[in-house]
C-alpha cells in the first residue's frame, strides 16, 4: 500500500456491512466514514416484498439519489477509497450514486465491497461508473459475506 492514504466509506442499513467496514478499516489502518442517509431507512422501508416500500421505489428508479446527512470535508486527502454497501436488488443502493456524485474522485482508486444474502455485484460497476469522473479507477472488489479474517483483509488491502 506504500504511502497511499486509505478511506473506508460505507452505507449499512442493518449493520452487517458496517461491521465488515470496521474490520476492514482496522486491517487497512484506514480512516472510516459512514454514509448516513439524511432520512434513515426504517424496517418498513427495507421490505423488499413490498412494491411500495421506499427501497423498492428507489431501486426501480436508477435516477433516484437518496440524500446523505453529512459530507466529509477532507476527501481530497485520500488516494484509495473502499466503498461498501449491502447488495439491493442485485446492485448497489442508489445512495452510493449520491455519494460518488458528491465528491471529485478523478484519478483516485475506488474499490467496492459488499455484503448480501447471496448475490454478487451484478451490474453494480456499470451502474456506478457514470457517477464518477472518467479517470476514476473503480473496480468490483470483494463480496465480504461470512467470516473473513483480518489477515486476509490486510493482504487484500496491501494489493492496491
Ligand atoms: C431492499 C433490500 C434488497 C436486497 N436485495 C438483495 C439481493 O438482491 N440479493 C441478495 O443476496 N441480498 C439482498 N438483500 C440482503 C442484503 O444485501 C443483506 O442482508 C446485507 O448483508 C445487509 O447489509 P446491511 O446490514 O449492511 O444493510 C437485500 C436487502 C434489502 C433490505
Amino acid at each position: 500500500m506504500n504511502n497511499k492514504k486509505i478511506l473506508v466509506a460505507y452505507f449499512s442499513a442493518s449493520g452487517v456491512t458496517g461491521n465488515v467496514a470496521k474490520t476492514l478499516a482496522q486491517a487497512a489502518q484506514a480512516d472510516i466514514f459512514e454514509i448516513k442517509p439524511k432520512v434513515p431507512y426504517t424496517g418498513a422501508d427495507l421490505d423488499w416484498m413490498n412494491k411500495k416500500a421506499r427501497s423498492t421505489i428507489e431501486m426501480q428508479d436508477k435516477m433516484s439519489r437518496p440524500a446523505i446527512a453529512e459530507k466529509l470535508s477532507n476527501m481530497d486527502d485520500y488516494d484509495v477509497i473502499f466503498v461498501g454497501f449491502p447488495i439491493w436488488w442485485h446492485v448497489a443502493p442508489t445512495i452510493i450514486n449520491t455519494f460518488l456524485e458528491e465528491y471529485d474522485f478523478a484519478g483516485k482508486t475506488i474499490v467496492l465491497f459488499a455484503t448480501s444474502g447471496s448475490s454478487g455485484f451484478g451490474k453494480t460497476v456499470a451502474n456506478l461508473k457514470g457517477s464518477c469522473a472518467d479517470s476514476t479507477n473503480i473496480s468490483e472488489g470483494k463480496l465480504l459475506n461470512g467470516r473473513i479474517s483480518k489477515e486476509e483483509l490486510t493482504a487484500w488491502v496491501e494489493s492496491f
